[in-house]
């Protein structure tokens, strides 16, 4: 039987920090991203593909303020909404064109997700998710006084406005999801960590402002899915300690007990690199899981053991990429 692989997608391989935001970039970054995703697909992997919003929602945020006075602006868990629906469509589009293309004939759907989170999260005090664009320390302040905003600095690449982010509880399509998987579709979903509710007394839900980490939702439809690996798709090739120090190295195959060491040495940090490992570790400790983290375009040598930060329980660890782990589809 293949083997099902859950891909989170930053929000970054969508849109970068230098671009501005177009929908041409949007679009071809899209695209650019889905020749890499269709190689999967190809190879005989079930994909099932979650993607950040952290670049979108911030801009969708900005258009609602900036024109509040004559548009009435909508809550961030709407907005939420509004990006899983448009990446969605983009993505869906442009992996069916991508697939045809290859002269592979398949499904893909994008499922509007809801994920449960609590009120009472800690991030509602001191938020960590960055959104949007990125600033200089002079403007960020600026920003912070003007605007009211809550301004942090971004794993050394400048500053960004930072809203809530709870932790994901419950994935309230889940069954959808996997049904949908199970019958041979390739599944878009819980896009930008899937839209904050919270559940009432009365068993009813609300929607909440907070941004959901995806790395985070993307940990638990790996498990719902019953996944045989979740692949972090970012922008740099591996994990590092000491990252952006002159002694930075990279981390290619390891048990979950060694990664979990440098995490409690507090190398990776929260708005960033934190979640995804934390989220990796998660899925490898299941029994005969393994984690990626890579880059999008060496998303094929990762799987071959070739490339990326490889987590599972029973990895012999070792520096070099020898490609002797088994994640064939
Ligand atoms: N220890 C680390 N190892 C590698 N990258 C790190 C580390 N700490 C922070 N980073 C930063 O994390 C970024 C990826 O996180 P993020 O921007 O949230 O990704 P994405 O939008 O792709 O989900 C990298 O571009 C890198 O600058
Ligand atoms: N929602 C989310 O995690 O987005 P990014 O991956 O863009 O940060």
């Amino acid at each position: 039987m293949s083997k099902t692989v859950v891909v989170a997608l930053g929000g970054n391989a969508i849109l970068q920090s230098k671009q501005e935001g177009t929908y041409e970039n949007q679009l071809n970054n899209v695209k650019t991203s889905c020749k890499f995703l269709a190689k999967l697909v190809t190879e005989g992997y079930k994909l099932v593909i979650t993607h950040g919003n952290g670049p979108q929602v911030g801009n969708i945020l900005r258009q609602n303020e900036e024109a509040e006075e004559v548009v009435p602006p909508m809550p961030m868990d709407v907005l939420n909404g509004e990006s899983q629906g448009f990446i969605g469509y983009m993505m869906v589009q442009s992996l069916l064109n991508e697939l045809k293309r290859l002269g592979h004939e398949t499904s893909v759907v994008n499922l509007l997700t809801r994920v449960q989170v609590s009120k009472d999260d800690e991030d509602f005090k001191d938020p960590s998710k960055p959104i949007g664009a990125f600033y200089s320390e002079e403007e960020a302040k600026a920003l912070a006084d003007e605007r009211n905003w809550n301004m942090k600095e971004d794993a050394n690449r400048g500053w960004r406005r930072v809203v809530p982010s709870p932790k994901p509880i419950k994935i309230l399509e889940a069954q959808a999801i996997k049904d949908l998987t199970e019958a041979g579709h390739i599944v878009v979903c819980c896009g930008g960590g899937g839209i904050p509710v919270i559940r009432k007394e009365d068993g009813t839900y609300e929607g909440i402002e907070a941004v959901i980490d995806k790395d985070r939702s993307g940990y638990k439809l790996a498990e719902e899915v019953n996944a045989d690996i979740f692949m972090i798709l970012t922008d740099v090739d591996n994990v590092f300690i000491n990252f952006g120090k002159p002694d930075q190295k990279s981390l290619e195959k390891l048990t979950v007990k060694e990664l979990e060491s440098y995490m409690n040495a507090g190398h990776f940090s929260k708005g960033s690199m934190g979640p995804k490992v934390e989220s990796a570790l998660n899925f490898a400790k299941r029994a005969s899981s393994t984690s990626i983290i890579c880059s999008l375009e060496k998303v094929d040598k990762a799987l071959r053991g070739e490339s990326g930060t490889i987590i599972s329980e029973n990895m012999t660890g070792g520096k070099q990429h020898t490609g002797g782990i088994r994640l064939h589809a």
